[in-house]
């Protein structure tokens, strides 16, 4: 199966600044590479501080025009681009597939979740509202406005190369926002395949601006994003510790930030649970994406009366998922991302058995015919607390399984961690429910339920896991500010 998209020009190998796609300033360009077999799909500008530089005087020359087109228009334009991301979701899914590795049936889904915030935020656009305030003293009128922050810098993760961009461009262009966007270096494709989408769509010069960079490259070129104060905001999905250096290295133009950082998302399996619907969840919520997602449980906690039989029903389950390319239509999982990926991954797994633990299925590389980026679905159990997967996120098909005797017990090992962006459990007594979603210290809970994402709902964690919120109608705040308008004199 042919993974390259039908519609050649959604192939694009140039940086969209300004209305036009443009080669980086010096020439520079870098190789994107299909993860499955690590063959070159095709190079994309290695850009620096000079595109980064050119991209924000385009975005910030385009804001007064954009801030100044009535919502519903901002609104109806966005709604054009979801038109066009739906007509052509094959070819967009399957360049997902190529330059990410996920199976053909999650690259296509993953068109239609990114779809789904861009439709979500169109719609919103009309709905930017403002409140009149009953004043303090009389013979005064008080109200408040919502205004766009202006320049935005969007920088997003390669895990999903379509749903994160879509679900920062579209809330920034709902909100009267332009922006500049530099993709993640392993999967720049199908960000510029939506950008060139976004183009046919109508959206004018300048208000969205995209520039690639490798990963050594990278530094310069956000650099310059972070010190200019033109831009006034920053929308990152990455790793803490950059999230961290974002924050830091903003502070001196004070930028608004929305970061959303990394998981270590438990799993906690009552014994009171549906034991098969936990099941059920667990491969969902675990193994959605070879297990690459920021809200994949990284901890699986199950009460001892049903360690036993949970186990075995989950490795019946996992030992029968189907490794491969998305090329192979019967693929679940596809290949890591890169050799550093695998590397930690194989790690973990390591450093877990070095700790007690035991491998249950998995738990080496696999099919290194195809590629050295293959990693067996895993199940580990009774690893000790102090193995890395209980403090990392491992970002991989590993699904390490601790016994726990009391909710007391559990509730205190799930919430130490630095980490608060998801928390899942399974029970089926009603206090139990609410007493334990009260107590996880995370910005998401998966209440028997493993697939929690959706455009309606406000998507981030707490702790070190970031702050802002993405989607839902919270999702337009992190880009407008609230003016308040004060009248006196009234007569
Ligand atoms: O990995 C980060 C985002 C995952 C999701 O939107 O469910």
């Amino acid at each position: 199966m042919n993974l390259n998209p039908s519609r050649g020009d959604l192939i694009r190998s140039q940086n969209y600044v300004s209305g036009r796609w443009l080669d980086a300033h010096d020439g520079a360009t870098f190789e994107v590479c299909n993860p499955a077999d690590l063959s070159r799909i095709t190079a994309v500008p290695d850009s620096g501080a000079r595109d980064a530089e050119a991209a924000i005087e385009a975005a910030q020359a385009a804001f007064a025009g954009w801030r100044a087109t009535p919502a519903k228009a901002r609104g109806q334009l966005l709604k054009r681009w979801h038109a066009l991301i739906l007509a052509n979701q094959e070819d967009l899914g399957r360049l997902v597939s190529l330059e990410q590795g996920k199976p053909l049936a999650e690259g296509q889904g993953e068109v239609l979740y990114a779809a789904s915030y861009v439709e979500w935020f169109a719609e919103e656009a009309s709905r930017i509202e403002g409140d009149l305030i009953a004043p303090a003293v009389p013979g005064r009128r008080m109200m408040t406005v919502r205004e766009p922050v202006g320049v935005v810098a969007v920088i997003t993760p390669w895990n999903f190369p379509a749903a994160m961009i879509a679900r920062k461009i579209a809330p920034a262009l709902a909100a009267g926002c332009t922006l500049v966007a530099k993709p993640a270096e392993d999967t720049p494709l199908t960000s510029l395949a939506l950008i060139r989408l976004a183009e046919e769509a109508g959206v004018p010069a300048g208000v969205i601006n995209i520039v690639c960079a490798s990963r050594e490259q990278t530094p310069a070129l956000v650099d310059v994003w972070l010190a200019d104060a033109r831009v006034r905001k920053i929308s990152f999905t990455g790793s803490t510790p950059v999230g961290k250096h974002l924050a830091r290295a903003s502070a001196d133009t004070l930028k608004k930030l929305s970061l959303e950082l990394g998981g270590n998302a438990p799993f906690i399996v009552f014994d009171d649970a549906d034991l098969d619907a936990a099941v059920d969840g667990l491969m969902v919520s675990k193994f959605r994406n070879g297990g690459q997602t920021c809200v994949c449980p990284n901890r699986i906690y199950v009460q001892d009366k049903v360690f036993d039989s949970f186990a075995d029903k989950l490795v019946a389950r996992v030992a029968a998922l189907q490794v491969g390319p998305a090329t192979d239509p019967k693929a679940q999982i596809g290949p890591m991302i890169n050799a550093r990926a695998v590397e930690k991954i194989l790690h973990h797994i390591d450093d877990a058995v070095a700790r007690g633990g035991r491998v249950l299925t998995g738990g080496q590389r696999v099919h290194p015919e195809l590629g050295p980026n293959y990693v067996a679905p895993t199940v580990l159990a009774d690893a000790g607390q102090d193995a890395l997967l209980c403090h990392e996120e491992t970002f991989g098909p590993v699904a390490p399984l601790f016994r726990f005797r009391s909710e007391e017990d559990v509730i205190r090992q799930a919430n130490d961690t630095p980490f608060g962006l998801a928390g899942y459990f399974y029970s089926e007594n009603v206090s139990r429910i609410w007493r334990v979603a009260d107590a996880l210290e995370t910005g998401i809970v998966g209440i028997n339920e493993g697939a929690v994402a959706s455009e309606a709902a406000p998507f981030g964690g707490v702790k070190e896991s970031g702050y802002g919120r993405e989607g839902s109608k919270y999702g337009l705040d992190d880009y407008m500010h609230i003016k308040y308008l004060c009248q006196g004199n009234l007569r």
